[in-house]
């Protein structure tokens, strides 16, 4: 019975949990979906006992499935989709549905924020406080469900819900406290400027640990309710972001992370503490001790295409579904995607922009839209790129990882749209694997996460920019680029236009 530890990947289409051996080795793999709530425009939320009911369900097939002994399960971490709302009372009960990292209702809040704060917030916290973080959707449910707001005793972050769940204590780690924007980023603690700027009691915020600090024995509850063993250790765990950087090995700012998930993400390892892109990109504590990371958010990236899959091809195979798009050419016959279909982050900070398909023709297939969207979310991820190397970056590899990793053809349209070669993980579970690496480390089988990252980090195939594909997603690119001016005015009357027939 060989020892492992379990990484808890707990994303936003779904929770998948995978099972460790310090040899790096990935013994068995198990998870479950929950469905995502967009009851109204910009609204998007979870019911937090999902995460728990679809991990627990995970655990026990990992039992009972995969024949995992409790025993064998050292330890546990967790990578969780960042930003999100989790209210809880004086007896610890969940007050409201989660509010998401996706959910764009707090312009109004975001507004007040920059007006009460202006740079110095941004000074303080090397973000802008934009509707997906934590900080502007307390303020909306302080402003619109003040009952709510008065009996919340305690804020947490998805993956910190699920943690006190399985251990029965309140924590939250340094990477996940960055993205609520109420963390002072040189003083590595909670900002009190801030929290009394807009009437926040500081008792709200859970106690800060570090990713692989030791948060607790998984409680006599969790272990009845799931198998585990009261024996079996938690640890910070982080957010998705900085684990899926730590379980791709991005390690040096030469690497770059390129992760398709229901959102999409370019990121960059940042050494430094003082860099600040004054919110153009996101700032973030790393789940690596004292290390940082940037990054900038496509908001839908998967989530366009599981939209595209769902609308126009639900009873299919999805891997069939994206491998059709061989069947186009590129820039899909003359068909362009632009991927903002719930809003924006990065490079265009706009809840109010929506998606488009331009240059519809009558010669059309489904297979031209197919490969327009996944074209579409790589050139919004090119913007990125095209920000870092604005700023001096030079990136030699990009490691491709999440859902849309599982797809070869997607990746060279990487490697041709970045003209960098793109590598992909033996397994495309990054944060999963990351997570796992936290545990690994806070068990103490590692020194060092460098030391675990040599051991467990494994690349599998390599594509290469391909010259003359290069040179036409070039000339695309320039022309995608003019869809977000070009159709600002028209999205935003429309989101309007919505909003107001909705209301009534
Ligand atoms: N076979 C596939 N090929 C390409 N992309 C896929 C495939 N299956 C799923 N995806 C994409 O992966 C995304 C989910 O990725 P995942 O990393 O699991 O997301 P999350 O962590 O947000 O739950 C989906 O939105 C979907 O678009
Ligand atoms: O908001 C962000 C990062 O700032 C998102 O990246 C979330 O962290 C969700 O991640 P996925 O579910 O797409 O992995």
């Amino acid at each position: 019975m060989t020892d492992c530890v379990l990484g808890v990947d707990l994303g936003t289409s779904a929770v998948k949990v995978s099972a460790v051996t310090q040899a790096g080795e990935i013994i068995a793999q198990e998870g479950m979906d929950f469905p995502l709530n967009q009851p109204k425009p910009g609204y998007a939320e979870q019911n937090p006992n999902d995460w728990v009911n679809a991990t627990t369900v995970a655990i026990v097939k990992l039992i009972l499935n995969d024949s995992l002994k409790p025993e064998q399960i050292k330890g546990i971490s967790y990578s969780g989709q960042m930003h999100g709302l989790v209210l809880l009372d004086e007896n610890n009960q969940v007050l409201r549905p989660a509010m998401l990292w996706n959910d764009t209702r707090s312009t109004k809040q975001r507004e007040e924020i920059m007006a009460k704060m202006g740079d110095r917030f941004v000074e303080i916290t090397h973000n802008q406080p934009l509707e997906g973080f934590t900080l502007p959707k307390l303020l909306w449910v302080k402003e619109n469900q003040p009952e709510i707001f008065a009996k919340a005793k305690t804020m947490l972050l998805p993956k910190d819900y699920l943690r006190f769940r399985m251990t029965g204590k309140l924590a939250i780690d340094y990477s996940d406290a960055t993205g609520t924007v109420m963390l002072d980023v040189d003083q590595q603690e909670w900002s009190q400027e801030i929290l009394d700027a807009f009437g926040i009691p500081v008792s709200l915020c859970p106690p800060l640990v570090r990713s692989i600090d030791n948060t607790g024995n998984i409680d006599e509850w969790y272990s009845m309710y799931s198998g585990l063993s009261t024996d079996t250790v938690t640890f910070g765990g982080g957010a998705d972001n900085a684990c899926g950087a730590v379980g791709a090995g991005i390690d040096s700012p030469t690497k770059v992370l390129s992760s398709i998930g229901t959102s999409g993400v370019i990121l960059k390892y940042e050494p430094q503490k003082q860099t600040n892109y004054q919110g153009v990109l996101q700032y973030e504590d790393h789940a690596i001790p004292d290390a940082y990371y940037s990054m900038g958010v496509t908001l839908a990236a998967g989530f366009s295409l599981s939209w595209f899959k769902k609308t126009f091809a639900e009873k299919e195979d999805f891997t069939d579904v994206v491998e059709s798009a061989a069947q186009s050419t590129v820039g899909a016959n003359g068909l362009l995607f632009a991927p903002y279909i719930v809003g924006e982050r990065a490079p265009y900070a706009d809840a109010d922009i929506r998606g488009s398909f331009i240059g519809i023709d009558g010669i059309h297939q489904r297979y031209d839209f197919v490969r327009a969207v996944l074209e579409g979310i790589i050139f919004s991820f090119r913007d990125l790129l095209d920000i870092y190397e604005k700023e001096g970056a030079k990136f030699d590899t990009v490691v491709s990882i999440g859902g849309g990793a599982k797809s070869p053809l997607w990746q060279q349209i990487q490697a041709n749209i970045f003209n960098t070669r793109v590598v992909s993980l033996q397994n495309e579970q990054g944060p999963g694997l990351g997570a796992a690496m936290l545990a690994a480390v806070g068990l103490g089988w590692f020194q060092t996460m460098q030391d675990c990252t040599k051991v467990f980090v494994k690349f599998k195939d390599v594509f290469l920019p391909e010259e003359n594909e290069v040179a036409k997603y070039q000339q695309l690119h320039e022309i995608y680029k003019q869809i977000y001016p070009s159709t600002k005015q028209i999205s935003h009357e429309l989101v309007a236009y919505r909003r107001e027939n909705e209301a009534q």
